[in-house]
């Protein structure tokens, strides 16, 4: 029992900085205060406990509603159908970015002054992120989107916002898709004007996305050829902070099934895209490489944790310098998000005067709680063993002893999977060249320690005292990289520095 709790305890929460961290929305207060709201609210018998019926996507878009309104001034509507954000959930993803840019692992400022500027791919008819970056931190925007509803809607939220306004631009990405027409319509959720009980509602919006998912399949296609997702859309010579995007998930109709404990509503073109998330995120990257720092930060939110392992790579292979994820989550929910930057690193991992002396200390900062000490230094070990370095570890005390010859050391620097170009900027590339040790043997001894759940302090001692060392800065910092490798490659890492 008591590891359950702990597990339970450890999982991320809301962001700390997010308006219902502390206070959740209060349904009481708000049916008090918007007449509108009051008939979606119930209580339980106990009349404590003022509920929604989740269900009911009337219910979630008037509590969307009255919670923009509410808590951040915001006047906002949908049509029948499009997909209903909720507010805490996408708030989170807004105070990442935040974290993102006030982070001084990149170099500072892209736009130039303390204005933060955004894109958000796929802005949809809600336009949600612009509206609470705007509203919440003063960011400006350009929100796209392909489909002629979402244009439609996200403009009129702009509009209905007019201290907002002059921040948020809508833009047309790839060529717009035809609305669908009134004939497919007909029966599915697409502007649809009255809507019946929700267990109906479930049962149309099954319908209407198998019914539309040939076309859609067609009409993605063609809005991909010839025209990204940033490339074409974004201008000659702009720059942004960040980009960010909640992409379709799903790769088939069938998969995006239906949540039946939810009904945020979500058309097959908001929700479907062939190949899914990871089709839409990996064109996202190749995109990226033709804008590099015309971005400061990519991101991109996930559905699947499984496909973050997929992009990680992809995004080393394209020679990124640096990769963020998180998990985000708001009560049964989980996401996840994905960050990069083409930005060489502007924070010193370690700083010269260490560099001179035999010890290297190192965070392993935002791992998953379930990573401990004796897991990274299993890694370390079997990583130098394969390399043919000879280890001697204590497990009691968290300790490896490697001793490894010129050989090995050079077996590691050649296989090693950092990419030297990108990296010189963390100042650590020592000034003799590639492998050349001057020492015999290495002796190095590696310490784990775990701070609190989540952050482990890496500290790699020279053993061999007195002897010049550079050979061993070469070393060390192969080290570092292998380490914050081993756990990424893993899949272990929530936040790495590649
Ligand atoms: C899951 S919805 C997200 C809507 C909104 N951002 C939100 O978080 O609720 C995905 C959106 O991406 C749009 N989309 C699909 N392909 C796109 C593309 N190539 N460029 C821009 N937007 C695209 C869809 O029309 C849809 O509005």
């Amino acid at each position: 029992m008591p590891s359950k709790k702990r597990r339970r305890d450890e999982r991320p929460t809301i962001h700390p900085r997010n308006k219902y961290s502390e206070n959740p929305p209060d349904f009481s207060l708000l049916a008090s205060l918007y007449p509108s709201f009051e008939p979606f609210v119930y209580y339980s018998r106990d009349g404590r406990h003022p509920r929604i019926d989740w269900t009911d996507f009337n219910a979630t878009r008037e509590l969307t509603r009255v919670l923009l309104h509410h808590d951040h001034g915001v006047n906002w509507w949908i049509p029948d159908g499009q997909l209903c954000p909720t507010v805490p959930n996408r708030s989170n993803y807004i105070h990442w970015i935040e974290d993102l840019l006030m982070s001084e692992v990149i170099e500072k400022n892209n736009t130039g002054g303390d204005k933060v500027r955004g894109f958000d791919i796929g802005t949809g008819a809600n336009c949600i992120y612009p509206l609470l970056g705007a509203s919440l931190l003063g960011w400006s925007f350009v929100g796209s989107d392909v489909t002629d509803i979402a244009l439609e809607w996200a403009e009129r939220n702009v509009k209905s916002n007019p201290h907002l306004s002059e921040l948020i631009e809508i833009r047309k990405a790839g060529n717009a898709r035809k609305n669908v027409s009134k004939e497919e319509t007909a029966n599915g959720q697409l502007a649809t004007e009255t809507k019946p009980n929700s267990e109906e509602i479930i049962g149309q919006e099954a319908e209407s996305l198998a019914s539309k998912s040939p076309d859609v399949i067609v009409d993605w296609e063609k809005d991909h050829n010839g025209s990204g997702i940033l490339l074409g859309v974004v201008k000659d010579g702009e720059k942004f902070d960040f980009c960010m995007c909640n992409p379709p998930f799903f790769e088939s109709i069938e998969e995006a099934g239906l949540n039946p404990k939810t009904s945020c509503g979500g058309t097959p073109e908001e929700m479907v895209c062939p190949g899914g998330e990871r089709a839409f995120i990996s064109q996202m990257i190749e995109d990226s490489v033709g804008l590099k720092q015309s971005f400061r930060w990519y991101t991109s939110m996930l559905g699947r944790k499984a496909n973050l392992k997929f992009l990680v790579s992809k995004l080393r292979e394209v020679g990124v310098s640096i990769v963020k994820t998180t998990e985000f989550v708001q009560g049964h929910t989980s996401r996840w998000g994905l960050a990069w930057s083409f930005i060489p690193p502007g924070r010193k991992i370690i700083s010269p005067h260490v560099a001179e002396k035999s010890n290297l200390s190192f965070m392993l900062e935002g791992i998953q709680r379930q990573i401990s000490a004796i897991h990274i230094l299993r890694s370390v070990e079997s990583y130098f063993l394969a390399a043919g370095a000879s280890c001697k570890s204590n497990s009691s005390s968290f300790v490896v002893d490697i001793t490894a010859s010129n050989d090995h050391c050079d077996a590691i620097v050649n296989n090693g999977s950092v990419d030297f170009k990108e990296t010189t900027s963390c100042q650590l590339r020592p000034e003799n060249s590639k492998g050349s040790s001057s020492l015999d043997e290495l002796c190095l001894r590696i310490s784990v320690f775990q701070q609190i759940p989540g952050t482990l302090l890496v500290r790699g001692s020279l053993q061999n005292r007195g002897s010049p060392l550079s050979g061993s800065h070469l070393f060390t910092f192969y080290l570092l990289s292998l380490l914050v490798d081993i756990s990424t490659a893993g899949g272990s890492t929530e936040e790495g520095i590649l």
